[in-house]
């Protein structure tokens, strides 16, 4: 009878054997069979029951691949443990100094890792281990498995000519539109082909966009100017959607505002042009409240273009524009609903407001009012309640905001509330916070794409890939002065009484003077400001600006003054229109 001792010795002989084995054959070293991987294919899905931890990408890889892994990390093992037997002086040099430098190039590696699979992890994160949770069940795949084995899902898998690809069980037993319905769902996909391939040893699916918007758009493009020409006074077009559909909102009837986000370089601006010309064609008035000032010249000098570049002018411009809504009202209740049903043009001309940069500019409107205001003002900033009143005024005033903000946080856009005065959303290039804070009620948010001019238009709970129609500048500017002719309304700044902005009194003093459909004017007291001057006068009172500049400007810029009177040879201006030109250029 062998004694304790020797029957453990074989034991552990016998354990070792097998491990061996193991390590040779490429299998895991505890001897479960995760998945189906043999010596010379790798696994493609789990078989093992019971796990409690997923299996790890190692137990996918064919035995071979794992065996040539194992060797290398053994041989280079004991290769160090030879060198140091043999000469250690060497090898304790070349830790010394090699350590340091190991270590620096792993910190560098790792930075480099971090920032490429910032976007790896956010796809693995938002779409496919959301997809792989949904598909387990339907496609009978063990909830262990490594996801990114079967969901080959691109990083940019929102691009046109993405594909993207899902192994297959070979067993087929699966229902083949409950699966195409879940990837739709799942990776936020507006139209898609499914093309199943079933024979063979590799059963699998690829899915690519379908019927996708075109890939650019311009006025010159087949049926556009038609288009454009077709579309309703109230609803511009923006774009085309999947299978060229228009796409286009409705200010009349589906959401008097509209909220652009896009980070810089989105593309907002061109969204802004393409909107506002068509406003213009049709005769509607633009307040361009442009914080950047160059962010739409082409619009300069267009009649019914009111342009303020000034953060005091934007200030005023907002406080005439929130009185001029409220006289609105009460003339829209005047008239009563049937009347106001039939022609809705009677409270006003239509006046959109273009709002660029809100973050910017409603810090600039703070830091204006914190500086300007006297000790019996309100401490908000009378411009933000009035812009904040105007989004609260239903469609029927015909004032519309079209506001672009970086990130529209709360805060950026005056509380939470006032986002949901936006029910039509623009988003391009969106991170995954800006989509959940402006589209909550679209999930999982569609993967944004970098293709110039796509973003996704978000109306009543759907949210719909448009390809933008690209306006040069000059195409918006031919295309807002070619409208219906005589139905610009001259815009002119005139001195009015400054609306008292008392706390809580809902309806401020409009300003005097103001008939319906008349031009808004804005608040902007200069003293002496309607005494006729020249421009000799004129260049000692404005900084920065030499007489050279002013009589280039005069034949040169559309927006100088006009001429309001004659002293002998030299033409006259009125100093209050000088000082806003001057403030404004
Ligand atoms: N609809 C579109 N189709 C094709 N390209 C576009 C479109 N919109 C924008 N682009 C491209 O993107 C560039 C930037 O566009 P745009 O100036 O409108 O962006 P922005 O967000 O206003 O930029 P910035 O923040 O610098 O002011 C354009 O020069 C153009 O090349």
């Amino acid at each position: 009878m062998p004694s304790p001792s020797s029957r453990g010795l074989d034991e552990a002989l016998d354990n070792l054997a097998t491990m061996a084995g193991r390590f040779f054959v490429g299998e895991d070293l505890d001897g479960i069979r995760r998945t189906d991987a043999t010596f010379l294919r790798p696994g493609r899905r789990v078989i093992a029951k019971n796990l409690d931890v997923p299996v790890r990408r190692s137990s996918y890889r064919a035995g071979w691949h794992r065996l040539t892994v194992r060797t290398a990390a053994l041989a280079a093992a004991a290769g160090s443990a030879y060198a140091y037997l043999t000469h250690p002086a060497g090898v304790t040099q070349t830790l010394t100094y090699g350590a340091p430098a190991a270590m620096l190039a792993t910190a560098a590696g790792g930075v480099v890792y971090r920032v490429k699979g910032r976007e790896r992890r956010e796809l693995l994160e938002e779409w496919v281990e959301p997809l792989h949770q949904a598909l387990a069940d339907p496609l009978g795949v063990s909830e262990h498995t490594d996801p990114a084995s079967y969901l080959h899902v691109p990083v940019d898998f929102s691009d046109d000519d993405a594909e993207i690809r899902i192994d297959l069980p070979l067993h087929l037993k699966f229902n083949h539109d409950q699966v195409a319905e879940l990837v739709m769902q799942k990776l936020a996909l507006q139209n898609a082909s499914f093309s199943w391939r079933l024979a063979g040893r590799d059963p699998h699916l690829i899915v690519k966009k379908k019927d996708r918007p075109p890939a650019s758009l311009g006025l010159d493009d087949h049926g556009v100017r038609d288009l454009l020409a077709s579309v309703p006074e109230s609803a511009p077009l923006i774009g085309l959607g999947a299978g060229k559909k228009k796409v286009s909102v409705d200010l009349d009837h589906e959401s008097p505002h509209v909220l652009i986000s896009a980070g810089t370089g989105g593309g907002k601006s061109t969204i802004l042009r393409t909107i506002a010309c068509q406003f213009l064609h049709n005769g509607a008035q633009a307040h361009i409240l442009d914080f950047k000032r160059i962010s739409h010249t082409w619009a300069r000098g267009i009649p019914g273009v009111h342009y303020c570049r000034d953060i005091s002018d934007i200030h005023d411009a907002l406080i005439a524009l929130g009185a001029e809504g409220h006289r609105r009202i009460r003339l829209a209740e005047e008239l009563g609903d049937d009347v106001l049903a039939s022609d809705p043009s009677l409270v006003g001309p239509r006046n959109v407001i273009l709002l660029e940069e809100i973050n910017a500019t409603m810090a600039q409107l703070r830091r204006y009012w914190e500086k300007n205001r006297t000790s019996d003002d309100p401490k908000t900033s009378p411009a933000i309640d009035a812009l904040a009143e105007i989004l609260f005024m239903g469609r029927q005033v015909r004032l519309h905001v079209l506001l672009v903000a970086q990130s529209a946080t709360a805060r950026a856009l005056g509380g939470p509330e006032m986002r949901e005065n936006f029910s039509t959303r623009i988003l391009v290039r969106y991170t995954m916070n800006a989509w959940k804070m402006l589209v909550p009620e679209v999930t999982p948010a569609p993967k944004p794409t970098r293709h110039p001019g796509r973003v996704q238009v978000v109306l009543g709970g759907t949210a719909r890939e448009t390809q933008v129609l690209n306006l040069s500048e000059a195409e918006a500017r031919a295309w807002a002065m070619a409208g219906v002719p005589g139905q610009h309304q001259p815009l002119t700044l005139r001195k009015t009484p400054a609306p008292a902005a008392a706390p809580g009194d809902p309806s401020p003093v409009v300003p005097a003077g103001l008939a319906a459909g008349e031009a808004l004017t804005a608040v902007v007291p200069v003293p002496g400001e309607e005494e006729l001057i020249g421009l000799r006068v004129a260049q000692r009172e404005l900084e920065g600006v030499s007489l050279a500049g002013l009589r280039w400007a005069r034949i040169n810029d559309p927006e100088f003054p006009d001429v309001a009177g004659r002293n002998g040879q030299e033409y006259l201006y009125r100093r209050g229109d000088l000082h806003r030109w001057a403030r404004n250029r």
